[in-house]
């Protein structure tokens, strides 16, 4: 699903008033339409106190809209104007007379009014700000929002978070609704997957008010949703006639003294992810460790005992992940290095791979063209420099992208691939995957994909999803807690079984 910008949606709203031929109020009224059949269908008449809180744009617009609807149905209401500004839009004009028209008076907020009660068992509407927000909010707006994130009620937010920019971090965080629920119109918006802006939000949902699909489908965007419809078409179905080499030779390239786990994470998973062979290259300490904790794998051993110190392998793998629990002493460095002069397909660069490049970034203009880098936040910091948000760092890992011709995965609660100016946002996963050795399984894993043919950036967008899925497979009997990276692994199987079933397989088993 594509994640689109502010004023993409500002332009999708035109497009469609014109090709439709509807009033921008008309528009409006669809979404409040919407934003009421939701509220509708879950209270169902029931008489809990609604606040309503309505800006004077087009976002109070919706709000006040939908207090007509709840007033209709018999609701019990109060609606507040947040009277932040003379610049009232014309929809919002529009709807506050026909509040009037029914004899309901909103009672007007401004700098001296004093705040509503509200208790913990009420329910509030925030439509005081869109995505026009361009600006902090005033000290007595953000006192309003402060009031309304102290009180415990429910807060149903209109298309987004009031006080949260659609395009950069907050002012001030505590000037941000914190909203239990978001109908945000017709598409997502990237603050919604973001770690400093994600927070303001509990949970979120897409109210389609039909926007033009025309405009929609033509519409090239920065940042795509990858869902379970995105991922479908890039499955690989393994063929009847083929053999363990049809699904290729990975090798994993890693360890250190006390880190041989990481190596052991990584094969099991590329193996589970699919590939035909797997061999680990690790440091002569490993050896017995991998032997026989993977029987299905092979091990090929450095001379030196606790550290990598020279990388030889005797034949052309399909595909390679280098640099879990390698370590970053001068002589592993030393050989990264002459390791990646002679390698010429894209391979997958994780954990001490990534220190190293970030430590000697001459080594960068050998890195194959297209590899795939997997960084959790403190790497991708040492390779890209520090960044002022989580907008900035968007930016500059996709200006290092294309710079360097290579894929980042930024590793996150939203995992997000990178590729030149494109960001492919992750929807699996769960905070138990927040756990040693989740990373050296994602490793293992798009390296697998690899070796099975996938391209690169179809490996690191597939492999992250799958990844996220076997991990959301695996709370559902492990729980937050107790996941381990290993029971990452163990349900990499029933991941693509749950990719592969049909969307209405449930349904079909309870007629
Ligand atoms: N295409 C869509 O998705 C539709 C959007 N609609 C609504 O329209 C909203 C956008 O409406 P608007 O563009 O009127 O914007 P908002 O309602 O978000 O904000 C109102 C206006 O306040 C001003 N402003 C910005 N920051 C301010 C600040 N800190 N203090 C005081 N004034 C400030 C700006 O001039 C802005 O236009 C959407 O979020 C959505 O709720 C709906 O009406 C239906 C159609
Ligand atoms: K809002």
């Amino acid at each position: 699903m594509k994640i689109f910008t502010a004023s993409q949606i500002y332009e999708a709203d035109k497009f469609t008033i014109n090709k439709q031929q509807i009033t921008s109020d008309a528009l409006m009224e669809r979404a409040a339409t919407k934003l009421f059949d939701w509220m509708h269908s879950r209270l169902q008449g029931a008489q809990v106190k609604i606040h309503l809180f309505c800006g004077i744009g087009n976002n109070g617009g919706d709000g006040v809209a939908l207090a007509r609807h709840l007033h209709e149905h018999g609701y019990d209401i109060a609606v507040y104007v947040v009277n932040y500004s003379e610049k009232r839009s014309k929809d919002f004009l529009i709807n506050l007379d026909r509040l009037k028209e029914r004899k309901l008076w909103p009672e007007f907020l401004d700098s001296d009014c004093s705040l509503p009660e509200i208790t913990p068992n009420d329910i509030i509407v925030d439509a005081i700000f869109g995505i026009g927000l361009n600006r902090a909010p005033d000290a007595w707006v953000a006192n309003l929002i402060k009031h309304l994130n102290s009180s415990s009620a429910f807060v149903l937010s209109v298309d987004i978070p009031s006080g949260l920019p659609s395009n950069r971090s907050p002012w001030d965080g505590e000037h941000v609704v914190r909203a239990s629920y978001v109908l945000s119109f017709q598409v997502p918006k990237l603050v919604f997957f973001l770690p400093e802006t994600g927070v303001y939000q509990n949970q979120w949902e897409i109210l389609d008010i039909g926007l033009d699909s025309e405009f929609l489908v033509k519409t090239d965007t920065d940042y795509e949703l990858i869902g379970r419809p995105e991922i479908m078409p890039m499955y690989r179905p393994r063929l009847k006639f083929s053999h363990k080499g049809t699904y290729g030779h990975s090798v994993i390239i890693g360890g250190s003294y006390g880190k041989i786990g990481a190596v052991q994470l990584a094969s099991n998973a590329c193996l589970s992810a699919g590939s035909g062979l797997v061999t680990a290259f690790v440091p002569e300490c490993g050896y017995h460790s991998l032997q026989t904790s993977i029987p299905e794998i092979m091990v090929l051993t450095d001379d030196a005992d606790d550290s990598i110190s020279e990388i030889d392998i005797p034949f052309v793998p399909t595909a390679i992940g280098v640099g879990m629990g390698m370590g970053t002493k001068d002589e592993t460095i030393k050989a990264f290095g002459s390791f990646l002069k002679k390698v010429e397909t894209s391979i997958v660069i994780d954990a001490d791979g990534l220190n190293i490049l970030a430590k000697q970034p001459n080594l960068l203009k050998d890195v194959p063209k297209q590899s795939v880098l997997t960084p959790h936040p403190k790497e991708l910091e040492r390779l890209i420099g520090k960044w002022k948000d989580d907008f900035d760092k968007l930016e500059k890992a996709k200006s290092f992208s294309m710079k360097n011709d290579c894929i980042i995965v930024i590793k996150g609660a939203h995992s997000i691939t990178v590729y030149k100016d494109k960001g492919f946002v992750n929807t699996t996963g769960n905070p138990g995957m927040a756990t040693a050795g989740s990373g050296d399984v994602l490793t293992g894993m798009i390296t697998g994909l690899m070796a099975q043919g996938y391209a690169p950036l179809q490996a690191a967008i597939f492999g992250v999803y799958l990844h996220g899925l076997a991990g959301d497979v695996g709370v559902s009997t492990a729980g937050y807690e107790a996941l381990k990276a290993s029971g990452i692994i163990e349900n990499i199987g029933n991941a693509y079984m749950e990719l592969l079933r049909p969307p209405n397989k449930e349904n079909e088993e309870k007629v």
